[in-house]
């Protein structure tokens, strides 16, 4: 039988809020959630656990079907988990290294491929949250709402900042602001399943709103379309 449980995709640049209003939607939805970012961050992980060079597309595209990942959906109080060959890597793969090896074996064609039934394996009952660069586009293109969440680079620099100082030694707002842009030129320049709104994407820019005020937005995005029961 088809699979028929909606998608809500959430696309758009490093730092605009994918991540946190796709979490928090999914929680008050008691949908699934695909954080399909974290498994391009886990291949670079990988690749560099393996000694594999970022730029090898056959040995990547091996790995990537072979990945060894556990998602723990979140709890009450505990955020969702990422189990990577047996140990939790939850927060190591977030570092803004990471994010660019991430943006840099996504540009590879083949890994992208290997990469595409288990993002589309997420889409169960009672719904599915999946956010990242193509889930509009490419990986669920039938999805009933498609959101395409952006900010100035600036605003996403300092987001990031907010984020990782007093967690990350030697974080710098100007360095993040040139990784944030070097990621965005790679993530809309690439080939393949480059970062661009769905045709029928609605555009949100956050620059000037709060999480609170863009998960408004969405929520009544989706009263309109009645998709959530
Ligand atoms: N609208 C917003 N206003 C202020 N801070 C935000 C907003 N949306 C997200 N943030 C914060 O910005 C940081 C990056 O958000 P995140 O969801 O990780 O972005 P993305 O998944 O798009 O990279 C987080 O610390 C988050 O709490
Ligand atoms: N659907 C996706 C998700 C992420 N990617 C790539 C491109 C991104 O720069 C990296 C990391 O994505 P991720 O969403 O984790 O990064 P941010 O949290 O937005 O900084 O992976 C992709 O190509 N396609």
């Amino acid at each position: 039988m088809k699979n028929i449980a909606p998608v809500i995709t959430i696309d758009g640049p490093s730092g605009s809020g994918k991540g946190t209003v796709a979490g928090i939607l999914a929680k008050r939805l008691g949908w699934n959630l695909l954080d399909s970012g974290a498994l391009y961050r886990l291949l670079a992980f990988a690749a560099h656990n393996h000694g594999v060079d970022l730029t090898n597309e056959e040995l990547l595209k091996k790995l990537a079907a072979h990945l060894d990942v556990q998602f723990i959906a979140a709890t009450d109080g505990q955020l969702q988990r990422i189990i990577l060959e047996g140990d939790e890597v939850s927060d190591v793969i977030r570092t803004e290294s990471i994010g660019s090896g991430a943006s840099q074996v996504a540009a590879l064609p083949a890994v992208r491929e290997a990469l595409l039934q288990r993002q589309r394996a997420f889409q169960e009952a009672p719904g599915l949250v999946a956010d990242g660069r193509d889930m509009g586009t490419v990986v669920f293109p039938d999805a009933p709402l498609k959101i395409f969440l952006t900010a100035s680079a600036e605003e996403r620099a300092r987001r990031r900042y907010l984020q990782l100082k007093g967690k990350v030694d030697g974080v710098s707002l100007s360095s993040l602001l040139d990784e944030i842009r070097a990621r965005d030129e790679r993530d809309t320049q690439r080939a393949v399943a480059p970062l661009k709104p769905a045709a029928d994407a609605i555009q949100l820019d956050s620059t000037e709103l709060s999480i609170d005020q863009v998960l408004e937005r969405i929520m009544s995005e989706i009263a309109i379309r009645d998709i959530a029961g």
